[in-house]
Formats: structure tokens, sequence, C-alpha cells
């Protein structure tokens, strides 16, 4: 399919045929692609797909941490943080102070300390963490972790926001507030997102864009652009449009979520199957 493209525009990542395999020879592993998705400046765009289709993999392509095997991937990016990316496990570091935490890619940057902790405590402040600045990670709560990784990767300024499921380990109730705090973040920042997750559900709440992909080795299969005004509220998720959507992307899943399945145990709850 045609990758989403506004005319005249130029998107801040653009994909093209992007492959990867692991390994060799009979352990050789087709990840991804081939995949072509374009992503432009501002947008929130969402990646579901079954386990195991390169979701992750893409992430981490985009970000710089991995080759692509074939195909480009271009991220236009003015600044020098182009990419920030929050992993799966957070990835903040249990020995170092939250403030540390967050001053982390500054200090990477080898921005000057007393700017790099303004900077930091001024992205702990808007995430509710300003009092457990000396605090070490082990004495927090999981959504106050998952806080400090965001104001990490934000506190970097980065063009390009990559998120790898980062809420799926918080329960209902914390995961939608870090859902609205995200989104307005985002926005505030015009920081374009790069969102994958398992809930069908949060990615019609959060994504300007929900792009399908297919079992592995992962491809787009389609996407749909959520018809919901922002800000998105609670209220939305009642609406019969959302439960249709949902439904919708479901069909669109269900195939590829099987077929994955076939080669590995599915999750009990693949992408938020509508009940
Ligand atoms: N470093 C690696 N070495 C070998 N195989 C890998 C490596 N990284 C990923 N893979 C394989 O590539 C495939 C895609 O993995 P990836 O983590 O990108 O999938 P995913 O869609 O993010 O999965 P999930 O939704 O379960 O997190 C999997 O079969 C995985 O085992």
């Amino acid at each position: 399919m045609e990758p989403h493209t506004t005319p005249g525009t130029a998107p801040k990542v653009r994909a093209r045929a992007v492959t990867r395999t692991f390994g060799h020879g009979t352990r050789q592993v087709h990840a991804l692609g081939p995949l072509d998705m374009d992503i432009q400046h501002g947008e929130f765009c969402c990646i579901v797909g079954p386990s195991g289709c390169g979701k992750s993999t893409f992430l981490r392509i985009v970000a710089g941490l991995v080759r692509p095997s074939g195909g480009e991937v271009e991220l236009r990016a003015g600044r020098r943080h182009p990419a920030a990316m929050i992993p799966q496990d957070y990835g903040i570091y249990d020995w170092k102070t939250v403030l540390a935490n967050v001053r982390f890619g500054l200090d990477v940057q080898r921005v000057p300390r007393k700017a790099a902790d303004a900077r930091a405590r001024d992205w702990l402040h808007r995430l509710g963490l300003a009092d457990f600045a000396d605090a070490y990670p082990a004495t927090l709560s999981g959504g106050m972790r998952q806080r400090v990784a965001i104001a990490r990767a934000l506190a970097v300024e980065p063009e390009v926001l990559l998120l790898d499921e980062p809420f799926a380990a918080l329960d209902a109730q914390l995961r939608t507030i870090l859902q609205d705090e995200l989104l307005a973040v985002c926005q505030a920042t015009r920081t374009t997102a790069l969102f994958v997750t398992h809930s069908l559900e949060e990615a019609i709440v959060l994504g300007d864009r929900v792009v399908v992909m297919s079992a592995r080795p992962g491809r787009v299969i389609a996407e749909r652009h959520p018809p919901f005004d922002r800000p998105r509220t609670g209220a939305m998720r009642r609406a019969p449009r959302f439960a249709a959507l949902q439904s919708e992307l479901w069909e669109l899943l269900r195939d590829e979520v099987q077929r994955a399945g076939a080669g590995a145990a599915a999750p009990a709850d693949p992408v938020g199957k509508p009940s």
C-alpha cells in the first residue's frame, strides 16, 4: 500500500523498503519488512501488530540503534538530538538518582552541568516528580519510574520520540493518566511520536493515525485515522464510533495474530481485542 503522505510537506521520518534479518543460514529470522512508512512533523503515530512482527526492531532502526538489512530510514531533524527512545523496560538506571537519570542524555550531549540540572528539574516538575529528584528508582512506584523514563527522553528535546509499549505494565487508571500527560507534552512541544502498543484502545485514544502491521516479517497492511477531536476524553471510549473503529482494527489484525500465534503462544489479550 502507498505510505501515508501529506502533499507538499516533507515527512519527519521516511522509511522505504526497510528490511531486517537476524542470524545466518538455517537460523536466519526475517524479522521485518519490506516496510514503507512516512511520519509527519508533529504527528502521533501508533503502531499495532502481532507479537514478534518487528515493531521494536523498526523503532530501534528509526532510533539509529540497529541497522536495516535493506532499504533506508531518513529522519529529517535540524537539532542535535533527532530521536529519543523509551524502551519496554524503561531503560532507567537503578544506581543513579532520579535527577541524574533525567539528566543522563544531557550529560551525554555535554550540556553544562548547571543548565542540564535546570532542564532536568524542569521536566521533573512537569511530570510531577519535583520532590523525588534525589530518590533512587528502586524506591519509586511503576508509574513514577515510567514518568522518569518519559522525562529523561523529553529532556533532550528530541524531534522524534519513540515509545515501545511504555504503559504495558501499568494499571488501567495510571495508564489513562500517563496517556493524557504524554499527549499534552507532545502537543505542547510539537514532538513527533511513534508509539508501539498492543492495545487497540490505547492506539485509538492516542493516535492521529493507527498503523497495522502484519505477522512477521512485519509490513504495513492498513492504517486508520481515529476521527476524534482533541482533547480526547474518557467519554470518547464509550462512543459507538470508537467501538466500531476498534472492531474494524481487530478484524484487520485477527488473521495476523493467528498467523503469529501458529509459531508462538499468543498473549492473553494480544491487541486489546474488543470483548
Ligand atoms: N537481536 C536479535 N537477534 C535475533 N533475533 C532477534 C533480535 N531482535 C529481534 N529478533 C527477532 O526478530 C523478531 C521481531 O522482534 P521484535 O522484538 O522486533 O518484535 P515485536 O513486534 O516488537 O514483538 P513484541 O510485540 O512481542 O514486543 C522476533 O522473531 C525476534 O525474536
